[in-house]
Order: structure tokens, then C-alpha cells, then sequence
């Protein structure tokens, strides 16, 4: 599967661009601030509906514009996918697939696979759990569409305890059966999306370490473990043993939308005890065995998105991530750098089919 052509209307800094590419590696080269992820991001915004880098899906309209208009034509096997991302102000966000809109935006997610490397993945090191926990459900969801309905269904019905808790709490009321409706629900669809997540870390942390390793070129004890109450006790009893806490904080404080993935380096915090460049390492390694899952399941090459590893990432590490990518069968690959030169000299390493796009 590749991208074959973009065009953007009003989305970020971009009034109007037409892009057609190489149907393996595309590099936008151009100084600070010009745009260069912004393309990325759009790419982005065609496979998952939304954007990588700003959440509030208005402010990735152009400044002073009143909508924005992002359409892919995609070639998957013999087919054309023509994919198109729209937003108006004051609307919902419209995803059409040959001219058909999507009624769920769920049913999209996997359709056409890719994974982004970029300076602000560090967040999945730095910030709450909430930023592992969304990695990990988008890694699973992109090959299991039961798991993201789960997902979906079970964070509707937490809204609704915590709505039914602030409602207990203000009227000075309590329904023990109303809730215990909630309890089942969150129970059901709770027990599901923990067994999956174990079954997907079982198969992802030894693609995670021979990822590490291949980067590093050496074996540092890195792990990463799952992090669930669950593992000892089944829900629907967290639920009732937590009753009393989640009355009082008007929420519910038990669930699987507080676990956890712990990073660790020899056994100890990466984010406390990992040097930086063990940070990035690891980072990388997360994404290339999210690749790697996600290849195995899909059979198909991933699009790759590297956004300014050349800058952010020392010599040696990029020369063993293209030697990676070079070993690899790899897909589709977009780049972004400032320097065209640089970035011409190792992409020429990587393969002789590539576009440099000066922005
Ligand atoms: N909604 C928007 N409307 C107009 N401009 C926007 C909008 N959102 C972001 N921008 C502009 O996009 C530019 C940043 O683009 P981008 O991050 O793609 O740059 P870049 O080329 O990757 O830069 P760098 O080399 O520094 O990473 C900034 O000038 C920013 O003001």
C-alpha cells in the first residue's frame, strides 16, 4: 500500500498544496516552521481520522480559514483508495472512503496502516498514563475491531457511573441498582479488553526487545510490563470495593482506564533512570515493534512517517535505523528534515527510488 497523492486545502499553514509521490520514500526538507510536519500530520490525519500532534481538531484549520480539506489517493494491491478528511468549523469531522462517509469513524481505524516516529513520542515516557494507554489501545485497535468497539462501548458507560456518581453526590441520593447496571457493563467489556491487552503484550514485548536490541547494538536489560489491578482481582469486585472511594470522589477510581504500561532499564524507571539517548532509543524500539505487530497482522508494510529523526537523533542512530529499514522489506516511507543535503545522503543509502520535496 502506498500513498500515491495529497492535497491540502486550508489545513494549517497550508492554503492550497498538491503533492504527487514516490511510492517509496518521499523526504520534505525545508527550514523551521515551513510546514514540514504539518504534511506529515495530514498524512496522519488520512489513516486515524485526527492528528497526531494538536488534539483539538479546529485548530488544525488554517488561521483566519473556515475549514479544512485533506484527500489521499491511496493504491492497496491492484485497488485506488481515495480517502478524504474534511472539517468545517462548528461541524463534525466528515472522513469519506471512495466517496462514501464513514457513519463511525471507528470503522476506518486499520484501513490503512501506518506508524509515526517523532520528537513527540517522548511523551509517551514523560506524561500520564493516559498517553501509554492510548498507544497501546491504537496499536491493538488498528488489527482488532472488536477490541476498539469494547473500547468504545466501555468508556460510554464509565462516563455514564461518573455522571450517575457527581448526580448521587449533589442530590445526596444513592441507587444501588441503577449502578450495579454500570458495574456489569463496565465488568463485561472491562474483563474483555484486559485479556486482550495481556494477549497483545505477550506477543509485542519480545518484538519490543529485539527491537532495542537491533537499535542499540547491545544488551541493556530494558523491559516493559503491563500494569493492571486486574491481574488480582476480577472486576466487578474492584467495583464494589472501591464503592465507598468513588462515592466520595464522584468518579470511578477502578477500571481498566487506569492501567498502566511500566518502561523500565534495568529494572528500574526509564523516565527517572534512562539516559536520554536510552529514552529515544527506546522509543524508537516501541515504534518499530508496533511496525513489526502491526506488518505480522496486516500483511501489509506499514506507511512510515519519520518526523525530524536526522535533527533530534545522533549519528548512529539514524545509520541503524536506515540499516533497519534497509534490511527490511520496508513500505512507504516519508521523511522530514531541514537539510536537504543530509537528508538526500542517507535516503540514497536506504534505496534509489526517492523524491526530495523542497518546501
Ligand atoms: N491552524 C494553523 N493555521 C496556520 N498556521 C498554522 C496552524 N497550525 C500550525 N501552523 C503553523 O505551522 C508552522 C509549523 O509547521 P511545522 O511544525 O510543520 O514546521 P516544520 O517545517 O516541521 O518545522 P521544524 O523544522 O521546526 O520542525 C508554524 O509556522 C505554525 O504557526
Amino acid at each position: 500500500m502506498y500513498l500515491k497523492s495529497l492535497s491540502l486545502l486550508n489545513y494549517k499553514n497550508f492554503e492550497s498544496k498538491n503533492l504527487e509521490f514516490d511510492s517509496k520514500i518521499n523526504c520534505f526538507v525545508g527550514d523551521n516552521g515551513v510546514g514540514k510536519t504539518n504534511i506529515l500530520d495530514s498524512i496522519y490525519h488520512l489513516s486515524f481520522g485526527k492528528s497526531y500532534f494538536n488534539p483539538v481538531s479546529s485548530q488544525n484549520i488554517k488561521h483566519d480559514a473556515d475549514f479544512f480539506v485533506i484527500e489521499g489517493h491511496f493504491q492497496k494491491e491492484d485497488k485506488e483508495e481515495k480517502i478524504v478528511c474534511s472539517l468545517k468549523k462548528g461541524n463534525k469531522k466528515i472522513i469519506k472512503r471512495n466517496g462514501k462517509p464513514y457513519e463511525k469513524f471507528a470503522d476506518h481505524i486499520g484501513v490503512l496502516p501506518l506508524v509515526i516516529i517523532s520528537p513527540a513520542d517522548r511523551d509517551l515516557i514523560l506524561e500520564g498514563s493516559d498517553v501509554r494507554r492510548k498507544f497501546m489501545d491504537g496499536v491493538i485497535a488498528q488489527s482488532d475491531k472488536e477490541y476498539l468497539q469494547h473500547l468504545i462501548n466501555y468508556n460510554k458507560v464509565l462516563s455514564q457511573r461518573n455522571a450517575l456518581l457527581k448526580y448521587f453526590a449533589a442530590n445526596h441520593t444513592f441507587d444501588k441498582t441503577t449502578l450495579s447496571v454500570y458495574n456489569g457493563q463496565l465488568e463485561n467489556y472491562g474483563t474483555e479488553l484486559f485479556k486482550k491487552r495481556v494477549k497483545f503484550l505477550e506477543d509485542f514485548i519480545p518484538i519490543f526487545k529485539e527491537q532495542y536490541k537491533a537499535i542499540t547494538n547491545n544488551i541493556e536489560d530494558v523491559n516493559l510490563t503491563y500494569d493492571s489491578k486486574l491481574f488480582s482481582q476480577n472486576l466487578g469486585t474492584l467495583l464494589q470495593e472501591h464503592l465507598e472511594k468513588d462515592r466520595a470522589l464522584q468518579y470511578t477510581s477502578v477500571g481498566i482506564h487506569k492501567d498502566d504500561l511500566n518502561f523500565s532499564i534495568r529494572e528500574y524507571p526509564i523516565k527517572k533512570f534512562g539516559s536520554q539517548g536510552q529514552q529515544k532509543s527506546f522509543l524508537i524500539a516501541l515504534k518499530f515493534a508496533q511496525f513489526h505487530f502491526m506488518r505480522n497482522l496486516s500483511k501489509t508494510n506499514p506507511i512510515l512517517l519519520l518526523d525530524d529523526i536526522f535533527d533530534k537523533l545522533d549519528e548512529n542512530r539514524v545509520s541503524h535505523i536506515i540499516s533497519l529499514v534497509n534490511k527490511e522489506n520496508f513500505g512507504q516511507i516519508f521523511v522530514s528534515d531541514t537539510h536537504a543535503d543530509r537528508t538526500e545522503a542517507v535516503v540514497k543509502k536506504i534505496h534509489q527510488s526517492y523524491k526530495i520535496f523542497k518546501l
